[in-house]
């Protein structure tokens, strides 16, 4: 079986055009950095593998996941996860509860509870649980987010943009931490960014997506 997140003939049409034409194939643990001018249709692909594109968009090809064809399956049932330049943590709610929110359904509250615990201490956050998010650093922020997409139990991880919004020292320290993570659970990754830093650290390969419209 072939591990990983691999793109099989992906061809997305914005209407009757086509916007992007991609074939990649992301080992476990391996980054793949995506760049590109905007509006090339970076975002896009990462719709189309979440199986989120919006209304006017068609996806063909096939999405496969550790080998299995997940392209037709809804959102929540890809093991994808995503991280944005936005948080989107939700406001009204306790950190613990933004985290227990994305967590597989089962087990006690207790070993929810404890599982949530761990994961905010491995990222530095020991306690946190009962924060409002409007509290906390863009730093904690992020980490937070990055904690509530690992315990969605992902197989594969996407990045749009996901450090754009932090300083470059806490970029550096939060994307650090998600590469690491990425490797130690043996993710795919499929970053986007502009960045070059982001790409450089990736250590991965890159690719430059090509407008295929003629403006
Ligand atoms: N919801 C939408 N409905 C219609 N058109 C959209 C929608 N989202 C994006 N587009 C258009 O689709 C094209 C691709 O957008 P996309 O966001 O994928 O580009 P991108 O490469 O991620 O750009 P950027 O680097 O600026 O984020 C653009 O021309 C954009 O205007």
């Amino acid at each position: 079986m072939n591990k990983g997140l691999t793109l099989r003939n992906v061809c997305i049409l914005r209407g009757q055009s086509p916007l992007i034409e991609v074939d990649y194939n992301i080992s476990e643990g391996e980054v793949l950095t995506v760049m590109g001018p905007s509006g090339v249709g970076k975002s896009t692909l990462l719709a189309f593998i979440t199986g989120t594109l919006p209304s006017g968009f068609k996806g063909m090809g096939q999405v496969l996941l550790d080998g299995e064809d997940i392209t037709s399956r809804p959102p929540h049932q890809r093991h994808i996860g995503i991280l944005f330049q936005d948080d989107l943590l939700f406001p009204h709610m306790s950190v613990g509860a933004n985290l227990a929110f994305g967590m597989p359904a089962g087990g006690t509250m207790t070993a929810r509870r404890a599982k949530i615990d761990t994961a905010l201490a491995d990222v530095g956050l020991s306690g946190y649980s009962d924060r409002d998010p409007a509290t906390l650093s863009g730093g904690q922020k992020a980490r937070v987010a990055l904690v509530r997409m690992l315990l969605s139990n992902p197989s594969a991880l996407l990045l749009d943009e996901a450090f754009s919004r932090l300083d470059a020292e806490l970029r550096a320290q939060v994307r650090d931490l998600v590469f690491r993570v990425a490797k130690e659970r043996k993710l795919p990754v499929l970053m986007v960014t502009h960045d070059g830093e982001d790409a450089k650290a990736a250590g991965g390969k890159i690719i430059e997506l090509e407008s295929l419209t003629k403006n």
